[in-house]
């Protein structure tokens, strides 16, 4: 039998794995992050691994009593995002500044799952002032703050100064403010940081330039705030979600969305036609597997419409 030494990586071929990560212990023996498909077709081919006596845990990070922000919550990718967080026990902070959108959300989720678990505060994530008083409010309120969803964006190629205010700046404003209160070294709990990137954080929109580099931007922070984190022992993993188009209010009206750019958008509709409308509920298992999944860390998950990969990192000293 093959013995697997702690120190040893082993990754079986793939198959579509639906059960979460695990570690094992084979007669003893510790493997690190290895990938036992508990799949049919995998058992019946693996003769590499005879399992005598195995121990299990998973790599999933429960979420009952965390205590999670999101932000842009209220519509969209965001609600769907809170919704999830909810589903599985977690304690919610809905920052946006849709206060009509918000009182109606919060209606329907405080019946749903009662008040306690709940807070909005209003909050633009493009102003310091309000973003350090929500976050020290939903301390005060839930008492910590175990992950953090950077969301919040918009797309409007004509006001581009804003949208990189929005979609960049404000994910950068969040991710160092909220580690005052998660950073272990700051006294936090450690915790997880889910940025809401794009599939233009991997390749170009030709007809949103900008938009397009506030992606590239976000995609770029996660990774290296994520190594920085790691090396510096904040106890915080840093991933991004980089869903294709999906439908909601910032995917209405493209044309209008193009600015200077608008005589391009039958290319963007091209572009639309061959990927295809991803649906809400892949975005977020997307989304689900990055905050539970703790061996998720640096992360770029793509989100297509039949499928999802992770992006390989790209070093420059390979
Ligand atoms: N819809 C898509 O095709 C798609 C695909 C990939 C990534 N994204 C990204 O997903 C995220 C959510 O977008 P969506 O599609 O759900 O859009 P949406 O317009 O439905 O929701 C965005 C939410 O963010 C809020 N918001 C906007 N500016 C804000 C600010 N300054 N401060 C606080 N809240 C603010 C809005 O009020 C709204 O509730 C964005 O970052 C977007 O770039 C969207
Ligand atoms: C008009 C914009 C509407 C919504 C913005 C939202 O963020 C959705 C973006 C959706 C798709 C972007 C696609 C970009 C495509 C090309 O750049 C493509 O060539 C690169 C993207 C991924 C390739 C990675 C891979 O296939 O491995």
């Amino acid at each position: 039998m093959t013995s697997v030494s702690p120190r040893e990586h082993v990754e079986p071929p793939l198959t579509r794995c639906t059960k979460p990560r695990v570690a094992l212990r084979l007669n003893g023996v510790w493997g690190t992050r290895l990938d036992w498909l508990h799949c049919k077709d995998r058992r019946s081919q693996s003769d590499q691994f005879r399992v005598a006596q195995y121990e299990e845990f998973s790599w999933r990070m429960s979420l009952s009593g965390k205590v999670a922000v999101v932000t842009g919550a209220v519509m969209g990718i965001g609600k769907a995002m809170t919704e999830k967080l909810l589903q599985n026990g977690a304690k919610v902070a809905l920052l946006d500044m849709n206060k009509t959108e918000a009182e109606s959300l919060m209606q329907t989720l405080t019946k749903q799952y009662g008040q306690e678990r709940l807070l909005f505060l209003h909050c633009d994530v493009e102003q310091e002032e309000q973003v350090k008083a929500a976050f020290q409010k939903t301390m005060d309120t839930f008492g910590g703050i175990h992950i953090l969803c950077n969301n919040a964006g918009i797309l409007n190629e004509s006001t581009w100064e804003k949208m990189i205010s929005v979609n960049l700046v404000g994910v950068i404003r969040a991710t160092y403010l909220v580690l005052e209160h998660m950073n272990k070294l700051k006294g936090g709990q450690g915790g997880v940081i889910v940025n809401t990137a794009s599939l233009a954080g991997i390749g170009p929109l030709v007809s949103c330039p900008v938009y397009t580099a506030s992606k590239h931007g976000v995609v770029g922070f996660t990774r290296a705030m994520s190594a920085a984190s790691a090396l510096s022992g904040y106890g915080v993993r840093v991933n991004c979600l980089c869903p294709g188009f999906v439908q909601t209010g910032l995917f209405s009206n493209i044309p209008a969305r193009l600015g200077p750019f608008s005589h391009l958008k039958d290319g963007t509709q091209l572009l639309v036609e061959k990927f295809g409308i991803v649906n809400m509920s892949q975005v977020v298992e997307a989304f689900f597997e990055l905050v539970t999944d703790e061996t998720k860390d640096g992360a770029a998950l793509l989100v297509f419409q039949q499928e999802r990969k992770y992006m390989p990192a790209v070093s420059v000293t390979d």
